[in-house]
């Protein structure tokens, strides 16, 4: 539990409480790292986004300069968790009245550390994180970098916030827009292949239901298998593919129209936006 003396008090305050956000606290409040009064979530505009958060996890929510104000100064952890093209506003609001100590916790894509502390005007310590929505089922896959003025308590603080909801891997900040191409938005691509997959499915006589539950538990049972037995999947793979068969003719036709190829490319340019999305709001430096 983060903060236990001071329990009564909001620790975390997420400033933006969309889909990000909530998957975070799902997770937070599911695997009991934080308790809901602990846990804050700022909205700009719709009340009505935050009386559902408020009905369904029993946090504490607030909109409007005044309860922003309270609220930001208030937690110990700030989580940035508004869309890019918000944060350069909301980073130069933010930063005189950083308090001393207080820790940013940053889940926005291609925002770097670096341009992070230059809107605040001001070193904080920061981790820069890319979560992925799964981590409201626990099952999350996240990246972290840290700022040079992070203590290791807050450090830990950051991994056992993560670590709560799915698994995380500490890298240098230069690998964040890779990793974002992978993980971040890696369940897109997912959920992408099962819509074409119970689509075919469905096409070829299955109901609707059939065809989603076999593919959500082929996708799952192969992930689950890739994990346990440690196999490389082009192993796994071939233990699949009969010589001649249906499934060498299937991969043939994905071959045949540039699946890996389209896949690498893919993710590189998920990276690169990741990237191009930082430099925008670096404009708002300047
Ligand atoms: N959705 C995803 O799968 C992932 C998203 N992210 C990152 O999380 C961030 C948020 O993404 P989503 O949750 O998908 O977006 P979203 O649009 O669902 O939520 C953004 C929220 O920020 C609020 N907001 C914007 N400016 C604000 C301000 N000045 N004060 C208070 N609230 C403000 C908006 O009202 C909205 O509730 C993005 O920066 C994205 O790069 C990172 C990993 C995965
Ligand atoms: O699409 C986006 O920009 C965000 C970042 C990673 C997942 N969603």
């Amino acid at each position: 539990m983060l903060n236990e003396s001071n329990a009564s008090r909001p620790a975390i305050c997420f400033y933006g409480a969309g889909s990000m956000a909530e998957a975070i606290v799902r997770g937070l409040i599911h695997k009991q790292v934080a308790a809901p009064e602990q846990i804050v979530m700022l909205n700009r505009t719709s009340a009505e986004r935050l009386a559902y958060l408020e009905e369904q996890y029993g946090v504490v929510t607030g909109n409007g300069e005044e309860k922003t104000a309270k609220y930001l100064n208030e937690a110990s952890v700030i989580v940035l968790a508004m869309k890019p093209k918000d944060a350069g506003e909301a980073l130069k609001a933010l930063g005189p009245k950083w308090r001393d100590g207080q820790l940013i916790i940053s889940v926005i894509a291609g925002l770097s550390i670096a341009t992070i502390q230059g809107l605040l005007g001001v070193n904080a310590p920061v981790a820069r994180t890319m979560p992925n929505t799964s981590s409201s089922i626990g099952q999350g896959a996240a990246g972290i970098s840290f700022s040079a003025e992070t203590s290791e308590e807050q450090r830990r603080q950051v991994l056992s916030m993560f670590e709560a909801v799915g698994t995380v891997q500490v890298i240098p900040e230069e690998r964040m827009d890779i990793l974002t191409g992978i993980s971040g938005s890696g369940p897109a691509y997912f959920y992408y292949m099962m819509e074409a997959m119970i689509a075919a499915g469905i096409e070829g006589g299955l109901t609707p239901e059939q065809a989603r539950e076999l593919t959500v538990q082929t996708v799952l049972g192969a992930a689950v298998m890739m994990k346990e037995t440690g196999e490389a999947p082009e192993k796994l793979r071939k233990d699949i593919t009969s010589p001649n068969g249906s499934t060498q003719a299937a991969l043939e036709v994905l071959a045949d129209r540039g699946f890996e190829a389209a896949v690498k490319a893919a993710v590189h340019r998920c990276a690169e936006r990741s990237r191009e999305m930082g430099e925008a709001v670096k404009e708002a430096l300047s």
